[in-house]
């Protein structure tokens, strides 16, 4: 854990219950996110922690609760809306472009924050017929300006231009990590970033995730099996089982909760 100073609170999350027909995968859940902190969400497996990350992702619509980020609070809003606000993530299940090179993968990151239409691209001087340098090739410039600071900053010079698909699974993560940076937000939301990492990718990414809540002044709330990982970065952790919260706390207060460890005796994490 960091010596940096953490702020105020920036998400709230504020009596969420979802359900799937029959099954409540998320009862009454409360617990706040402050800036610049590394908050993890643990649990064994079906404990409502993608759920969780999905509601405030706004992939889901809690029928119960709302989330507040700074100040805003909303009950429904869409994925693109929550991002537009400032909300990044990454997937369990890599969602790149797997035919697409590594730059162009987290160019896409960036499309939110293009503002010039293609109409304003293609435009040509009607006299000479060449593309008219305009705002939309500068605006084009910076962005791929902010990229290539992102692709420095994750140390994948190297495979600029490889297609994703052939990349190693540890890299293809941390590219997935370099897409959701390209937007630039304000929390950054990770489902299980070191999933199906050998050791030394596990311990690249956790060097990324605090240079990124370092460097980058991102908040962080991750979603993470490994305990080792998750005790080592976090500053505070929420516990969820069965869809409700069982301790919130700093790493080591939430280690020494009895009803987190029986929680945790009867599973294979
Ligand atoms: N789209 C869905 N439709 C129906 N049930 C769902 C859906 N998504 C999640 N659930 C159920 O909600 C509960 C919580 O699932 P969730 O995936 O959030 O848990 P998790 O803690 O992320 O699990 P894991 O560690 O295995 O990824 C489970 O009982 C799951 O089967």
């Amino acid at each position: 854990m960091s010596s940096k100073k953490i702020g105020d609170v920036v998400l709230n999350v504020q009596n969420i219950s979802l359900r799937f027909g029959g099954v409540k995968a998320l009862t009454d859940i409360s617990f706040d996110v402050r800036e610049h902190e590394v908050r993890a969400i643990i649990g064994p497996n079906g404990a409502g922690k993608s759920s969780m990350l999905n509601c405030i992702n706004g992939v889901y619509q809690p029928q119960e609760g709302s989330i507040t980020f700074r100040g805003q609070t909303f009950k429904h809003m869409n994925s693109r809306q929550v991002a537009e606000m400032g909300i990044a993530r990454t997937f369990q299940n890599l969602a790149l472009f797997k035919g697409m090179s590594v730059i162009d993968n987290i160019m896409t990151g960036r499309n939110l924050r293009i503002k010039s239409g293609l109409l304003a691209q293609a435009f040509r001087n009607p006299f000479t017929g060449l593309k008219v340098l305009g705002g939309a090739q500068k605006e084009e410039e910076a962005h791929r300006e902010f990229v290539e600071h992102v692709i420095d900053f994750l140390e994948i010079q190297a495979y600029r231009k490889t297609p994703v698909g052939q990349l190693p699974y540890g890299l293809q993560k941390r590219v997935d990590l370099g897409r959701a940076l390209a937007m630039e937000p304000q929390v950054l939301l990770l489902d299980e970033p070191m999933a199906g990492m050998n050791l030394e990718e596990k311990q690249d990414m956790s060097r990324f995730i605090l240079d990124v809540n370092d460097e980058f002044g991102t908040t962080i709330v991750l979603i993470e099996h490994d305990m080792g990982v998750v005790m080592d970065i976090s500053d505070r952790v929420v516990v969820l089982d069965y869809g409700k919260k069982i301790g919130d706390g700093t790493p080591e207060e939430v280690r020494s909760n009895e009803e987190v460890i029986s929680a945790y005796l009867g599973t294979s994490h």
